[in-house]
């Protein structure tokens, strides 16, 4: 008898145990968030732990992977709570799409506020300054001075001669025939160009300050991959000194720089001395501002060059039709150059396709937070989504679809927060390619390139970087040929192709 209660007691404690347990569970795992509401239910949400909610399942080296499962697992639009902090996770271009064209003014603010005054994304910096007259003010300076069609016109000659040398040191290798890493020269090219561009006519040679920024950006990487932020203190720091060196010599030099014209520093510097000026900037803002420069526009054009040429080594095809196109257009005696991008639809499509699948920044915007990578990865929007196919990019769209391809193809975000540099990307990035392909074969060791990922800081790159040797198409090395350019007749041949990405460039 004793034995009977005692057993019955025993489930019955057993019973109110499990029912304790589901109840639990229930709530930390299942129960709906607070803030949902009748007419506008949130988006599902995954299983949560107590406390850290979700981030358990976002603990990823590939951080851009980890969200791509989990959106195919429990849905492409998710609400996630990661230490009660909410964040809607979009990876449907539709959704994306409706975003950018509906709320684009309520999400152009960063979601966070910097607590440092590191150089990099601190309380001075326009990447993580919030949308108000501070960033309108320093995005007009940047526009109208080194990004916007106008300023990239001005300043294409320097472009050209570091596209001059970067052919010519492959050319040497090619000779020699050493193997080059990818990256490496791409990093040389895009670094020598942006501190050309933005430093213009301090003595950037003799000063060391590109070998430098050079090793600056390479101990950021490895910082960036460690997350240690004291060490970006470090390195903020010393980048701090570099600038306050530049800023100086700008200072002394100031008369020689009014005889040549304005650039962007002598802009700046005007700015900081005018006490009625529009924004009032501080040194501070200036170095801030000239360290977003660097690092928001280095990383992402290397290694979507990178990526691209990559891409191109094992995609025989695409290879042959880009030479195909680049022979024709530009022939084989002379450098192919910026103008003519306009005239090469197929080199423009690869271009775009590499940064679909090769640029991965994650955009800062928290809430909602949009997996780029997942949008242009869609299913439901995009053929073969995994596939590196640049024809996607050759179709002749009407003006509306063509304005919802644009919003749908976000390596450079989109609204008024995408990335300002995305032209002077777009001309890097093809005018690289364009080189590597019209001057070289490329001779590698195995059948394939091995496309393992891995992230470096904010930028998904090679796990293996690519090493290869130039073998050069022509005895003689090609010229430089930078003769002023017929816009129109550029323009008129572009119009008969179809959508140009340089179309906000060449208008
Ligand atoms: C392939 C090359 C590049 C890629 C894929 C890329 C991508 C991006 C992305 C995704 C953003 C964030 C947009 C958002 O939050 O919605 C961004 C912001 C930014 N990018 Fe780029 N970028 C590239 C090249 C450049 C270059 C060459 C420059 C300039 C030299 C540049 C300057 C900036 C700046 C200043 C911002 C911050 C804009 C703001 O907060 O308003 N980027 N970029």
């Amino acid at each position: 008898m004793v034995a009977t209660i005692i057993v019955d007691f025993q489930y019955c404690f057993i019973f109110i145990l499990i029912c304790f347990s589901s109840l639990l569970c229930y709530t930390l795992f299942f129960r709906k968030p607070k803030d949902s509401c009748v007419d506008f239910p949130l988006p599902p949400s995954p299983p949560s732990l107590p406390i850290i909610g979700q981030l358990h399942l976002l603990l990823s080296v590939l951080i851009h992977r980890s969200l791509q499962k989990l959106s195919s697992k429990y849905g492409s639009n998710l609400y996630l709570r990661i230490f009660g902090f909410p964040i809607v996770l979009v990876s449907s271009a539709s959704v994306a799409y409706e975003i950018f064209r509906a709320h684009d003014v309520n999400i152009s603010s960063r979601g966070f506020l910097p607590t440092d005054d590191s150089l990099f994304a601190g309380s001075f910096s326009i990447i993580s300054a919030p949308y108000g007259d501070y960033w309108k003010f320093m995005k007009k300076v940047l526009v109208t001075n080194l990004l916007g069609p106008q300023a990239l016109e001005r300043s294409r000659r320097v472009r050209g001669d570091e596209l001059d040398r970067f052919y010519n040191n492959l050319f040497d290798k090619a000779v020699k025939k050493e193997t080059v890493e990818i990256c490496e020269e791409a990093l040389k090219l895009t670094i020598n160009s942006i501190c050309k561009l933005i430093m213009g006519r301090c003595c950037l040679e003799e000063g060391g300050v590109v070998e430098r920024v050079k090793g600056l950006a390479n101990e950021l990487d490895f910082v960036g991959k460690h997350v240690a932020p004291m060490e970006v203190m470090v390195v903020s720091n010393r980048l701090n000194e570099l600038l306050e060196k530049v800023l100086v010599e700008y200072e002394e030099k100031q008369g020689e720089h009014h005889l040549q014209g304005m650039d962007l520093m002598d802009v700046l510097l005007a700015a900081y001395r005018d006490e009625k000026a529009e924004y009032k900037i501080t040194r501070n803002h200036i170095k801030s501002f000239y360290a977003d420069l660097l690092f928001a526009g280095i990383t992402p054009s290397v290694q979507t060059i990178q990526w691209t040429l990559a891409e191109i080594i094992n995609s025989p095809n695409t290879l042959k039709r880009m030479r195909g196109e680049l022979d024709s257009v530009v022939g084989t005696v002379r450098l192919i150059q910026e103008t003519d991008l306009p005239s090469l639809p197929y080199l423009q499509a690869v271009v775009k396709e590499g940064c679909r699948i090769g640029g991965f920044y994650v955009p800062e915007k928290t809430s909602p937070m949009i997996n780029d990578c997942a949008v242009m990865r869609d299913p439901d929007y995009w053929v073969d989504p995994d596939e590196f196919k640049p024809e996607r990019f050759l179709d002749t769209w009407q003006e509306e679809e063509r304005k919802e391809q644009a919003l749908k193809y976000i390596p450079f975000g989109s609204g008024r927060r995408s990335c300002p540099g995305e032209n002077l990307a777009f001309l890097f990035i093809g005018t690289a390619i364009g080189v590597m392909v019209q001057g070289f074969e490329w001779r590698f060791k195995e059948d394939k390139v091995n496309m393992e990922e891995t992230v470096v800081g904010l930028s998904l790159t090679m796990a293996h970087p690519l090493k290869c040797t130039p073998v050069a198409r022509t005895f003689n090395s090609l010229t430089l040929n930078l003769k002023s350019c017929d816009f129109s007749g550029t323009l008129k041949r572009q119009a008969c192709r179809g959508p140009s990405i340089f179309s906000n460039y060449f208008t």
